[in-house]
């Protein structure tokens, strides 16, 4: 023992040969550093689990916080938008729609077109399922020339809701990223109300009045040849094909395949468009019943007539009907069958017939995607290598021809759509 502990041990006032003494003499060591060290052990403790607790209430009580992007997003649509890399997280808790605009624009930054690039003057196309279109001109920064584009306006009043349907819509395209045969979104003005989504504006525009303006004698317009022959519509077959297949590759689906949805260029390019179906299929999983119900009953699948569930197999029934309205230049399909008999009609395990225009080899193609059973429809890769293999043979020459013109009104009757819902770029003069 040192003189230290000596002098300690005069201090405590124990004898040098007291055993009991070293516990005294040492309980700074062995009593307080330790009881020090629990202690603070224990307090840390209390508060980790008092943060826990908290941030487990704060949950509770703002169920979806974390939850992403648009309304009825159903799957993590936040990792799915994040398809490009980035991960896109849009609080749903906002309660007010500038607030929510407030959070999801920031997201969109690279999409956002600033409204003074936009021209006043906008002419409409028509009203769509989500917004009203219209033909504007937009200048960029890098582009001073004017350049026709279609704009998507939400009309106010606009509730949060709809707001943030709008908005997961343009994610949507954002999550598709490009393809050649599908319309695409130039950009996006969502900063504050009125909302528009910005998307190329393909000329002259859909399929149907294309094929409707085939049977006038005409002529060339906007530097259009408006005749088609057989192999042309192998062709627009093709593209639409690959656009399917490449929505299948994300195991979507388009779910209103038609000329009426379908847009074309001048030389020939096609591009789908009304893609509201194929975003509800991303977000929920399906096509909701009010949608289903708003679709045209000629160019559905009858597994869709009987309201079971929908698949690209049922994009391929309809391809068969495209593949009809083509080759008799925009007949509505089924003319002599009531829209609302149609179920029964296929039923009794009846299909159209051939068109006259219709060559055996283009109508055993329309017959393959007509089969009753799915399974034994071709899915469209198969389908886009048979149409491959009859337009080597096809005719390029003979210019189809159907010499009635057609009145949209009745076109619409016979069809079973909605007048309103026709495009207006075609006149019967
Ligand atoms: N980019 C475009 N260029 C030219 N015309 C277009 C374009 N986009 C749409 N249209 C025209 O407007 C019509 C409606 O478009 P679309 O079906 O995409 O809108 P919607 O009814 O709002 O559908 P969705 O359910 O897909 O949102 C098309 O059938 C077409 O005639």
């Amino acid at each position: 023992m040192g003189e230290k502990g000596r002098l300690n041990r005069v201090l405590l006032e124990c004898s040098l040969s007291d055993k009991l003494c070293v516990v005294q003499e040492h309980q700074y060591e062995v009593i307080i550093v330790p009881a020090l060290l629990v202690g603070g052990f224990l307090i840390l403790l209390a508060i980790i689990l008092w943060l826990f607790i908290r941030g487990q209430r704060s949950q509770r009580q703002h169920p979806g916080t974390r939850g992403t992007a648009a309304a009825p997003a159903s799957r993590d649509l936040s990792q799915e938008v994040a398809g490009q890399g980035e991960k896109v997280l849009l609080p749903l808790k906002e309660t007010s729609v500038e607030s929510f605009l407030r959070a999801a624009t920031p997201p969109l930054a690279k999409l956002q077109i600033p409204r003074e690039q936009l021209s006043d003057v906008m002419e409409k196309i028509r009203s769509g399922s989500c917004g009203t279109l219209y033909h504007a001109m937009m200048t960029t920064r890098d582009n001073p020339t004017p350049k026709s584009v279609v704009l998507k306006v939400l009309a106010e009043p606009v509730g949060l809701q709809e707001a943030q349907d709008f908005i997961g819509r343009i994610q949507f395209y954002q999550y598709l990223g490009k393809h050649k045969n599908l319309v695409q979104l130039e950009g996006c003005c969502t900063e504050r109300l009125p909302l528009y989504m910005v998307l190329e504006d393909v000329v002259p525009g859909d399929l149907l009045s294309f094929l409707w303006t085939c049977r006038k004698d005409v002529m060339t317009m906007d530097g259009l040849l408006y005749d088609l022959t057989e192999k042309q519509i192998y062709h627009i077959g093709k593209q639409v094909l690959l656009a399917l297949e490449f929505l299948q590759d994300k195991n979507l689906f388009h779910g209103d395949v038609a000329a009426r949805n379908i847009l074309i260029q001048s030389d020939l390019t096609v591009k789908l468009c009304h893609l509201g179906l194929a975003y509800e299929v991303h977000t929920q999983g399906a096509i909701s019943s009010a949608r289903t119900s708003t679709i045209p009953l000629k160019w559905l699948a009858p597994e869709r007539l009987l309201l079971k569930p929908a698949s690209i197999r049922g994009d391929v029934w309809s391809f068969g009907i495209l593949l009809y309205e083509m080759v008799t230049l925009g007949a509505p399909p089924y003319p002599e069958v009531p829209p609302t008999s149609i179920l029964q009609y296929l039923q009794r395990g009846k299909i159209m017939k051939r068109p006259s225009s219709c060559t055996h080899a283009m109508y055993s193609i329309m017959k393959c995607c007509w089969h009753w059973s799915e399974d034994s429809r071709p899915l469209p890769a198969e389908l886009c290598l048979r149409l491959e293999a009859a337009s080597r043979s096809a005719n390029d020459k003979a210019v189809l021809q159907v010499p009635e013109l057609v009145v949209p009104e009745l076109y619409a009757d016979v069809a079973g759509i909605r007048a309103e819902n026709l495009s207006y770029s075609y006149s019967v003069l």
